[in-house]
């Protein structure tokens, strides 16, 4: 994996930024949130007339080989069904995409299923999905840098094309157990309380993919007992997860916001300020969904979550959700009179 010089924004501006918002025409501090999103994005563009330019939705696909032990409520086959639904415009991720004005671009990074056929698909596939990590690594060192190298060039695209911000969404069956267990490793949380019922399982089923991963997991403590963060990215990742973290790395080291959805995605977000911490200034939080764990994640990496509207799709729908908030602290910045030019008295 290469390495990527992601830095911290420079703080040399902050001290303006500031002075430019507790400057515009309100009690200070009275837009809360907004303020404090319109300072990281102001930090991010170096700015005081930060822009959203050319929003874009990167939705990554793929397969789990954990899909076999039957640990999710749909078979694998959804996954690749949902992949052309998404060509067609009718998925979630189609609805607000349109809403929000984001362009989706649909990467297959490891379905299980031939989408040649399908030319608004971007073939970046790896292989038919994992391997299963009930017993053994999901995917090999070589596919893993892969997949990142994958993520590294869909940014370097989206930088290209002038997008300012971009979201991240995915599709993979099975991919809730991954993440689950990516949590408990990465970042020291009982496993119990990093699994829950995906996209629906009953009780008995949440008992069974519990049951499952702890078997992983035991069995992979025994295979490298001093593993290290990217072991464990392999060991368990899916192909659309490790391209988000080499997403979400080369986004940061290009200076874009990045927008996290949901459990999985957070999962993501773990890994990749597991490998370079300075990635976490990027990111935006959109939403906390309703499975079981995204609270504990979200805290583990300090994130406050724009929305908590009790989603549990994916796809990248919770932070799209968010981003008309995020558009109001950008046009806070841009369209509010500052207390001189709207001539108000200044009491504070
Ligand atoms: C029809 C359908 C559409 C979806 N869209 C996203 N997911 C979500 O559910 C999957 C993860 O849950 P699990 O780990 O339980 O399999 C991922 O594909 C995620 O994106 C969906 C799931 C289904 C069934
Ligand atoms: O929060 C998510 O992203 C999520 C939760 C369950 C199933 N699919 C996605």
């Amino acid at each position: 994996m290469r390495k990527f010089n992601i830095e911290r924004p420079d703080r040399r501006i902050e001290d303006s930024i500031r002075h430019k918002i507790d400057n515009l025409n309100k009690p200070k501090g009275s837009l809360g949130r907004l303020e404090s999103i319109a300072m990281q994005i102001c930090l991010i563009e170096q700015t005081l007339h930060p822009t959203l330019h050319k929003p874009q939705h990167i939705l990554l696909g793929a397969d789990h080989g954990i899909e076999r032990e039957g640990v999710s409520v749909s078979p694998r086959e959804v996954t690749w069904q949902q992949m052309v639904n998404f060509t067609k415009g009718g998925g979630g991720v189609n609805m607000f995409c349109r809403q929000h004005g984001f362009k989706l671009h649909i990467v297959d990074m490891g379905v299980d299923h031939d989408l040649g056929g399908y030319p608004a698909i971007t073939d970046r596939k790896i292989a038919r999905g994992t391997a299963d990590f009930l017993y053994g690594p999901a995917m090999s060192l070589e596919q893993m840098d892969k997949a990142v190298e994958t993520g590294d060039e869909l940014a370097a695209m989206c930088l290209d094309e002038g997008s300012d911000i971009i979201c991240i969404g995915e599709m993979g069956i099975g991919n809730t157990s991954a993440s689950s267990v990516w949590m408990s490793e990465l970042g020291g949380v009982a496993l119990d309380e990093c699994i829950g019922a995906g996209a629906g399982l009953d009780s008995p089923g949440l008992a069974h993919k519990r049951k499952v991963l702890a078997e992983a997991t035991g069995r992979y403590h025994r295979w490298k007992p001093d593993a290290g963060v990217t072991d464990c990215i392999r060991y368990f990742g899916g192909f659309e997860m490790v391209a988000a973290v080499g997403l979400m790395l080369g986004a940061a080291e290009r200076r874009l916001v990045v927008m996290v959805d949901g459990f999985i995605m957070s999962a993501c977000a773990l890994a990749a300020t597991k490998l370079v911490p300075e990635a976490r200034d990027y990111m935006i939080f959109g939403h906390q969904g309703d499975e079981n764990g995204h609270r504990r994640l979200l805290q583990l990496l300090h994130a406050e979550p724009l929305l908590q509207l009790g989603m549990r799709l994916g796809e990248g729908t919770g932070a799209l959700c968010a981003f008309p908030i995020i558009d109001s602290a950008v046009r806070m910045m841009n369209e509010m009179n500052d207390f001189e030019h709207a001539n108000i008295t200044k009491y504070f």
